[in-house]
């Protein structure tokens, strides 16, 4: 694991940014996306630079069970308005919030994933440590599923929503085993709200109750983490 610490999200965005331009530079055919507040300086830096996604695929960690793509609090709407809007790529692929078949959908999703193998994987990182909708818990060697969302995450994530009841309790998520199975991955994380979770990742057992942590297991991992994130890590 390597672990570059900046200053703020705007270095760390650019720094990610740059990663993912040199991997396209490199021949990356299939980048994997997340959602969140945390990768939004590095869509911004995306924008602003002269990367083609044209001929590329992208692939999304997740989406809310419920919502549909033009409602905008779902991943899909995110995704078109932080990135896609902007930097198109040839295909596109975001789990379908409005699936009415779960299991159809879940398999459905693994499929486009085993057809497109991940070259470079974004990553946020849950403040309880999850990464996509992994929560603590989550099997290791899980694909895409429905997932429950904690009392957390719900908590966390209703800052985007009008009331803490609007948000949705389930969603589809790649799995840890999908998520490592990715080339290269990039984990970023801002903000002192994120530090128990960044120590965890770093310098905590592997264990299933936080998953990022599995992320030491891997190689070809970079952790961009801001100061008040790296706060509580013992080795800086
Ligand atoms: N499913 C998403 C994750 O992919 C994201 O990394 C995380 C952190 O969100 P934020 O970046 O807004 O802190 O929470 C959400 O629940």
């Amino acid at each position: 694991m390597n672990v570059i610490i900046v200053k703020d999200q705007v270095e760390g965005g650019r720094k990610a940014a740059d990663m993912v331009i040199d991997a396209v530079k490199n021949g990356a055919k299939v980048l994997g996306l997340a959602t969140g507040s945390t990768p939004e300086t590095m869509y911004k830096d995306l924008i602003a630079s002269d990367v083609d996604f044209t001929k590329m695929t992208s692939i999304n960690l997740d989406e809310y069970v419920g919502l549909a793509p033009d409602d905008d609090q779902s991943y899909h709407y995110f995704m078109a308005k932080h990135l896609f809007d902007a930097k198109p790529f040839a295909k596109s692929y975001v789990p379908n919030g409005l699936a009415k078949d779960a299991d159809a959908e879940t398999e459905r999703y693994n499929k486009v994933i085993a057809d497109n193998p991940i070259d470079l994987q974004v990553l946020g990182l849950g403040r309880n440590g999850h990464i996509g909708f992994n929560e603590p818990g989550s099997p290791i060697d899980a694909q895409t599923r429905k997932v429950a969302l904690t009392e957390s995450t719900i908590e966390a994530n209703s800052r985007n929503f009008e009331h803490e009841e609007d948000v949705p309790k389930f969603a589809y998520s790649m799995g840890i085993g999908s998520i490592m199975k990715s080339h290269n991955i990039i984990l970023m994380a801002w903000g002192t709200e994120k530090a128990d979770a960044v120590k965890g990742m770093i310098e905590g057992p592997v264990t299933p109750d936080c998953p990022a942590s599995i992320l030491q297991k891997k190689d070809n991992v970079t952790v961009i983490v801001d100061e008040a994130a790296a706060s509580k890590l013992s080795n800086k």
